[in-house]
């Protein structure tokens, strides 16, 4: 399919989609910038296995961004989330947070990050409240003072102030799951690092978390959030880095991502069949007749071509009720980019 040309900052590595640039072996990697939040150059994850799970990933999250990272299950979301965050080692690469080398600043840079990967860890036999409470103690720049109201806070952002007081393990999974974000914001912090963070809720409970992170982005957090679903993205996040089989595929502003994918020409009208020849004619692609309905794509065209292929339906007689180009979704530049669908395991 056709793309339209981008402009602005996506990026995409060299050699188009799916290709990354790596050092040549032995070769030192270049600093990351560090005045992204996150940074990566050529962070590579093999597991003792074998399994290549991140390879070569060039990662830019800007301050102040909603950053979406988004991928297939098995893409490796959340074995870079853990090698950002110092919980495993990469077999090679380089990273930045908050502008310091990780894994060799672990001490001061965590904490300034609230983190929520692979489910909280709780205590079942404790209380919410006595689990962030906990949490809070074991955070040496935690301030005991003010600890009660933090966590009272905490619990009141992520609406679990009615279950405070009822034992961790007779929660829901979305109930863990919003104390396992309430566990990340017990205190202001410059980043917060989300993975999956609405897997398990309902639908009603991904819009309060959706909710809750647009308004942690406005207090001025750098929020970083890995999901699998291409609507998540679309709705929270203002970039995105799209991952495929260990690979970083395109990163750049949602709007311009969704632009790659180029609208498609859609006709409203009674007379599906003759409405589709006459875009043929007119060097329309790939139509398609659904009832009441006719879109194609523009392929070559301009979009100056517009107004001539109204006028040759009108001049046909056919019965025009909408005449329009429909802007392209996430999903469909995923799949341009990526020649595959989205629920695909790596
Ligand atoms: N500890 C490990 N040892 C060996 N292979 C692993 C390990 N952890 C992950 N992998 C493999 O690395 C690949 C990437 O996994 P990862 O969990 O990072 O993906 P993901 O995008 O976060 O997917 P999911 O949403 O399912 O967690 C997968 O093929 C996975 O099986």
């Amino acid at each position: 399919m056709a793309q339209a040309s981008v402009t602005g900052d996506v990026t995409e590595p060299a050699g188009g989609p799916g290709a990354v640039a790596r050092p040549a072996p032995g070769a030192a990697s270049p600093s990351p910038r560090t005045d992204d939040v996150i940074s990566t150059r050529g962070l590579t994850k093999r597991f003792r296995g074998g399994q290549l799970a991140v390879d070569g990933l060039d990662l830019s999250v800007p301050r102040g961004s909603v950053f979406g990272f988004l991928g297939p299950n098995g893409s490796g979301k959340t074995t870079t989330i853990r090698m950002l965050m110092g919980l495993i080692a990469p077999t090679s690469g380089v990273s930045t947070v908050l502008g310091e080398p990780m894994p060799q600043s672990v001490s001061s840079v965590l904490p300034r990050v609230g983190a929520l990967i692979e489910g909280p860890a709780l205590y079942g036999f404790l209380s919410g409240r006595d689990n962030l409470a906990r949490f809070d103690a074991a955070d040496p720049t935690a301030d005991p003072r003010t600890r009660q109201r933090r966590v009272a806070e905490a619990l009141d952002r992520v609406g679990l102030t009615a279950a405070a007081g009822k034992k961790a393990r007779a929660y829901s999974l979305g109930m863990k799951q919003r104390l396992g974000l309430a566990s990340a914001l017990l205190q202001p912090r410059e980043l917060l690092v989300l993975d999956e963070p609405t897997n398990g809720l309902d639908p009603q409970g991904m819009r309060e978390i959706r909710a809750l992170v647009r308004e942690v982005a406005a207090e001025g957090t750098t929020v970083f959030l890995s999901s699998h679903l291409l609507d998540e993205i679309e709705q929270v996040c203002t970039h995105a880095a799209v991952m495929s089989r260990g690979r970083l595929v395109v990163q750049g502003t949602v709007t311009e991502l969704a632009a790659r994918a180029r609208g498609r020409l859609v006709v409203r009208t009674p007379d599906t069949h003759r409405a589709g020849e006459v875009l043929l004619a007119h060097k329309v692609t790939e139509i398609r007749i659904t009832e009441n309905r006719v879109d194609g794509e523009l392929g070559a065209l301009a979009e100056d071509a517009l107004p001539g292929l109204c006028a040759a339906l009108v001049a046909a007689e056919i019965r025009v009720h909408g005449f329009g180009v429909e802007r392209g979704t996430l999903e469909d530049a995923f799949v341009a980019l990526t020649g595959e669908g989205f629920d695909v395991a790596g």
